[in-house]
């Protein structure tokens, strides 16, 4: 199966860093994301009942970043691959994740995790 959903560029504001001063303020985290998905049955019913609701991810992606304190980028990703995998019968999935004012000299840095095979 090759069938994929993704979210683009999807932009939480997070209590997220490794240092104590972090926690006072939000920052941008920002997500690529990629799912396995079969179609066919969305397709055969043109129904979004059995698609993988790329709107209904986005807002439980964001729901539980934007309510969560986190210190590492690492953790987030874990934890929203496996929010993913809990709650949607994903096989396959990969999470990039930016952190895009970490580091002054780099237009962004970041974690990429993948779960399950394609
Ligand atoms: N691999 C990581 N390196 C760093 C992280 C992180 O989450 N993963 N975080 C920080 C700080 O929070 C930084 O973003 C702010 O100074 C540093 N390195």
């Amino acid at each position: 199966m090759s069938d994929k959903v993704f979210i683009s560029e999807l932009t939480a504001f997070a209590t997220i860093g490794a240092y104590d001063w972090e926690h006072t303020i939000k920052q941008r985290l920002v997500f690529d994301i990629e799912m396995a998905w079969d179609f066919q049955r969305a397709v055969a019913e043109d129904n979004v009942e059995y698609c993988l609701d790329y709107a209904q991810v986005s807002q439980k992606i964001l729901d539980f970043v934007e309510n969560t304190p986190f210190k590492l980028v690492e953790t987030v990703a874990h934890k929203v691959a496996d929010l993913l995998q809990q709650e949607y019968a994903i096989q396959w999935l990969r999470i990039q994740l930016h952190k895009p004012k970490a580091v002054a000299q780099a237009a962004s840095v970041g974690v990429i995790v993948e779960r399950g095979r394609c």
